[in-house]
């Protein structure tokens, strides 16, 4: 079968990644990967126990050097929101594929995220989540390939809006590098 490229989401947590990536997996026909779970899977532990037990940075380090690995032609692939913090593992993912930003308000992931503090995001202890919403905006920017407004969007929508933005199938349907 030919090998197509992929297309990697990319945002902050509760922007939809894993949720709109299985949708978007199906309706392009393209495996799905979250690379949560690939961190997972190795370290053979949740990412609330990796963080307990050796911190914020550690996760970090762990999850680019699952990504820069990584090597997932003809996927979807959702990141976890702190993916952007590694340069070697972006630049793999941007070899693979399209990058999706999917760019939430902070107002609007205040609404969907209601358990900040314990939902394991890798970030500093007592860093806020405006300060953090700051911090990875410039990132998420500076990767994305193409950007899609979420707010205020049904999940349908977002998808619909999402396949709108898509490079159109011929482009997408070349060999992968
Ligand atoms: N338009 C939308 N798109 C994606 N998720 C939405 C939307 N509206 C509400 N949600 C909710 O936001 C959450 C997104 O969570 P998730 O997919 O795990 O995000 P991420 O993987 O980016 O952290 C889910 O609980 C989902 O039901
Ligand atoms: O943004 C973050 O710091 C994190 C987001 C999580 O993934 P989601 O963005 O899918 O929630 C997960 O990788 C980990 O808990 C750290
Ligand atoms: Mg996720």
């Amino acid at each position: 079968m030919k090998k197509r490229k992929s297309i990697v989401l990319i945002g902050m947590p509760g922007a939809g990644k894993s949720t709109l990536g299985v949708l978007l997996a199906k309706e392009l026909a393209l495996d799905f990967v979250d690379t949560d779970v690939l961190i997972q899977a190795r370290e053979e532990k949740t990412l609330q126990e990796i963080m307990a037990e050796s911190g914020y940075l550690n996760l970090r380090a762990i999850e680019g050097e699952v990504i820069a690995a990584a090597h997932l032609p003809s996927h979807v692939i959702a990141t976890g929101g702190s993916a952007v913090y590694s340069e070697e593992g972006m630049a793999n993912l941007k070899e693979l594929g399209t990058i999706v930003f999917l760019e939430c308000s902070a107002e609007e992931l205040r609404r969907r995220i209601h358990n900040y503090e314990s939902r394991g995001i890798a970030k500093a202890p007592g860093q806020t989540f405006e300060a953090l919403f700051a911090e990875r905006q410039a990132l998420y920017r500076e990767y994305a390939d193409i950007t899609v407004g979420c707010d205020g969007l049904t999940m349908q929508q977002a998808l619909d809006q999402l396949l709108s933005q898509l490079p159109s199938r011929p482009q997408n349907g070349g060999r992968a590098p």
